[in-house]
């Protein structure tokens, strides 16, 4: 089977995108592996599968599988590169649209300078919604790490984000910790690990150990959860320029029960086939 793919990046955060609707796309794990596989296959942080919607008033379908073939929630950087996706390939003309995910609406906007704004919904804290296991619903939990006692904020941005302030992006043990935060028996299903230096109210930097990725060069839920979580714990104000390996994202929350805006680029390297 031949599949036509378009390579793209969001700060370096990098993905396949596949076009679901004009081509029959069904892909096993192994397959997805393959095309995310840096060395053999094509090489991504995640594949994006556009498809047409499953329901009513929205747009599009946007499926989110992570390098290691597992399907998930949802994909903030993604999501930008979507938009682009559909208007490069002459999929609509709309400058907004609405896009279904695996945990509700999403709604991206092309806005007049080239960047991308998208609607990422509310984000969610409750232990239960991470899911966190926890009794209690607070600001600030600890969790145990290599003999070492975290202090972690737990944000769902329709996928689950464990964010914690350091000292230093540069000298954080993102290596070390990532992992073992990402599958740590408290989060039951994984959790995207997130390092924050607070610059001063309006600015933070930012590494992301992604779940099922390893560390990448942005995340852009990862900087919705930790713009949201500096906000919540009253050390940033809206907006939030977020700083990563890849470049700067704009991130506005207005606070509980509203949605978060994430601006930022998105950009196509090539298109290609392959053979699979
Ligand atoms: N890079 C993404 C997040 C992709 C999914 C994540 N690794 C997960 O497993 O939840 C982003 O830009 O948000």
């Amino acid at each position: 089977m031949k599949l036509k793919f378009s390579k793209m990046h969001g700060l370096g955060n990098d993905f396949v995108v596949l076009d679901g609707v004009r081509q029959h796309v069904s892909l096993t794990p192994e397959q997805l592996r393959y095309l995310g596989d840096r060395h053999f296959g094509v090489g991504c942080d995640q594949i994006l599968l556009v498809e047409k919607p499953t329901q009513p008033d929205v747009d599009f379908r946007y499926r989110i599988f992570n390098a290691d073939g597992g399907e998930v929630e949802q994909c903030g950087n993604g999501a930008r590169c979507f938009v682009r996706f559909v208007h490069e390939q002459g999929l609509t003309d709309k400058r907004e649209i609405r896009v279904e995910t695996m945990k509700g609406i999403i709604a991206p906007r092309l806005e007049g300078d080239g960047n991308i704004t998208v609607d990422m919904g509310i984000p969610r804290f409750s232990p239960q919604e991470i899911p966190f296991l926890h009794d209690d619903d607070v600001l600030i939990y600890n969790l145990d790490v290599a003999d070492e006692s975290l202090e972690i904020s737990v944000v769902s941005m329709g996928n689950p984000h464990a964010v914690q302030v350091v000292d230093s992006v540069d000298l954080a043990p993102v290596g070390m910790h990532g992992p073992l935060i990402e599958s740590h028996e408290r989060f039951p299903q994984r959790v995207n690990a997130g390092f924050m230096q607070v610059v001063d109210r309006h600015a933070i930097k930012l590494r992301v150990y992604e779940r099922g990725a390893g560390e990448t060069m942005a995340c852009g839920t990862g900087a919705c959860a930790a713009a949201v979580a500096g906000i919540r714990r009253g050390l940033l104000e809206s907006p939030v320029r977020v700083t990563t390996r890849g470049g700067d994202l704009t991130i506005a929350w207005g606070g509980e029960g509203r949605p978060v805006l994430m601006t930022g680029p998105a950009m196509t390297v090539f298109s290609g086939e392959i053979e699979l």
